[in-house]
């Protein structure tokens, strides 16, 4: 589904992705690590369309979209979530995934301004995805609250439903369960599976390593901006490269 080819990054004399490969397999859940500064973020972004890599190419579905803008990225089938929570905190949460869902829309300027029945149709149809989408994720009965108004982990959870507003093939989570506890944690695994059996295709980051190593097929590990390591949650514990880079600088759980 997804492969990043020989892609390296550099900011000014910084290289932080240094000739990455890697693929992602339809339907898997694959997990990318590293420690701080490793190039994981800049990972996502350039797959992602938020940046152009200096050198290599990201393909999806065998169709080059680097160097493409995020908005050409969703379009083919990729949507993402951010570390840092990116909602619209004065939105109630059924408007948040609205929002997300309407840039999907048709619409043209002569409905919108005489609100033709086919707009009101569609406007219909995106207020009931965007209730289904948050009941999937867990937010059922949620839907009139602020954003901001949310507890943490509910944010997180309403972040997943708007990035599934466009209804991507892949999924890219940017630390999912920073910030949550224990319970939430455990609930946000469950929801990720139930993504992975309604069809989705998972890339995530995270430094929670018990998440990480429960829920993952496969995990990539960078570190200096260089795959170190690439195998299953088991092989990666295993492994004396990544073993000793963890070793006494684990951040996380
Ligand atoms: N826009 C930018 N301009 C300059 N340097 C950047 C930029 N983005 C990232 N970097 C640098 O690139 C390197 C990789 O950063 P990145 O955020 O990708 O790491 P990370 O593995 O996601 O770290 P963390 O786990 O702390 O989020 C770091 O040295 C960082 O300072």
């Amino acid at each position: 589904m997804l492969a990043v080819n020989n892609v390296s990054m550099h900011f000014g004399g910084l290289v932080a992705l240094n000739e990455v490969s890697m693929t992602v397999k339809d339907g898997e859940i694959r997990g990318l690590i590293g420690p701080n500064g490793s190039g994981k973020t800049t990972m996502i972004n350039v797959i992602t369309g938020f940046y152009s890599p200096t050198k290599g190419t990201v393909e999806m579905d065998g169709q080059v979209i680097s160097g493409k803008t995020p908005n050409a990225v969703a379009k083919a089938g990729l949507c993402r979530t951010f570390q840092n929570i990116n909602l619209f905190s004065e939105m109630t949460a059924l408007e948040n995934v609205v929002t997300a869902a309407s840039t999907h829309q048709t619409a043209n300027l002569a409905s919108a301004v005489f609100k033709t029945k086919a707009l009101k149709d569609q406007e219909k149809q995106c207020y009931d995805r965007a209730r289904e989408l948050l009941d999937f994720v867990g937010l059922a009965g949620k839907e009139e609250i602020k954003a901001t108004n949310l507890p943490y982990g509910q944010q997180r959870l309403l972040e997943i439903a708007r990035a599934l507003a466009t209804d991507p093939k892949l999924l890219l989570l940017d630390e999912p369960v920073a910030g949550m506890n224990e319970q939430e944690s455990d609930e946000a695994a469950n929801l990720v599976h139930k993504l992975r059996e309604n069809g989705k295709t998972i890339l995530l980051i995270e430094h929670h390593m018990k998440f990480v190593m429960s829920l993952c097929d496969t995990l990539t590990v960078l570190n200096y901006g260089k795959v170190i390591a690439e195998g299953t949650p088991s092989e990666i514990q295993n492994n004396e490269d990544v073993i000793s880079i963890y070793l006494g600088k684990k951040r996380g759980k």
